[in-house]
């Protein structure tokens, strides 16, 4: 089969199998560094991603220094304690109970931005949807997460932040958007579900329940099942 002739049945396997086997990744990290190839490997693939009038709007900051992580991680904490106290009383107490972040232990931290005007105020396609680009670096964010679980490395997402703090600790200027900030790093085990799946904070929706014929609402019937 040449490159030509698409996808073979066991790349087509290789690749839904990174979908189903990527995690978020926030404890276990190994303090192995990243090699500076595969960090490349997954860097470009970022910059692959999918863009709205092809803006290209991201930049990727790499963090290695524990004294970054630290500010970082105290901005994390500030910012987690005001989500606890925002739900309930027994929510808030399996709250606590979560890990929802390896700033600290993750070898590399990786903020992805967005430069929304990094092409003057007009921009194919964002003229009447003015959040595509931030949707386009979230589309970056998905490849390197997935380009990462193809390399064997965890990634998590830690939103539990300001963007106040993000700017700040990172020097980002005023009119670029702080987007994602993860944690990377290798792991030695991949879990199968999510771990907030397991920790019975919420369950996977059944996807039959999710897809509509023709108007939203309509059940899909018989084209998914469960
Ligand atoms: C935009 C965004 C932001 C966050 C997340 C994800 C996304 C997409 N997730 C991870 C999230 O909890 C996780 O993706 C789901 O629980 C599903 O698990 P898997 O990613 O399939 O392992 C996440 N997890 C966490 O522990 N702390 C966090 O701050 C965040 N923030």
């Amino acid at each position: 089969m040449t490159r030509d002739d698409g996808f073979s049945p066991d790349e087509r396997a290789a690749v839904y199998r990174c979908i189903a086997e990527r995690r978020d990744v926030r404890r276990n990290f190994r303090p192995d560094p990243v090699p500076d190839d595969v960090l490349a490997r997954v860097l470009g693939a970022g910059h692959a991603a999918p863009s709205v009038g092809f803006l290209q709007p991201w930049n990727f900051i790499v963090i290695h220094s524990a004294a970054t992580k630290e500010a970082l991680h105290a901005a994390f904490t500030r910012a987690n304690a005001e989500a606890a106290a925002m739900f309930e009383a027994e929510r808030a107490t399996l709250y606590r109970s979560l890990k929802l972040e390896g700033i600290r232990e993750a070898p590399i931290l990786l903020c992805v931005t967005c430069e929304r005007d990094r092409a003057g105020p007009v921009v194919l396609g964002r003229t009447h949807q003015q959040e595509m680009d931030i949707y386009s670096t979230v589309c970056a964010v998905q490849n390197i997460w997935l380009a990462a679980r193809a390399e064997n490395l965890g990634v998590g997402w830690v939103s539990i932040l300001s963007l106040a703090d993000l700017h700040a600790i990172l020097g980002i200027p005023a009119h670029i958007v702080p987007v994602a900030l993860l944690c990377i790093g290798y792991i030695d085990h991949f879990e199968a579900t999510p771990d907030l799946e397991r920790a019975g904070w919420r369950q996977r929706l059944a996807l039959a329940d999710l897809v509509f014929e023709e108007r939203f609402g309509a059940t899909g019937g018989a084209l998914v099942d469960g």
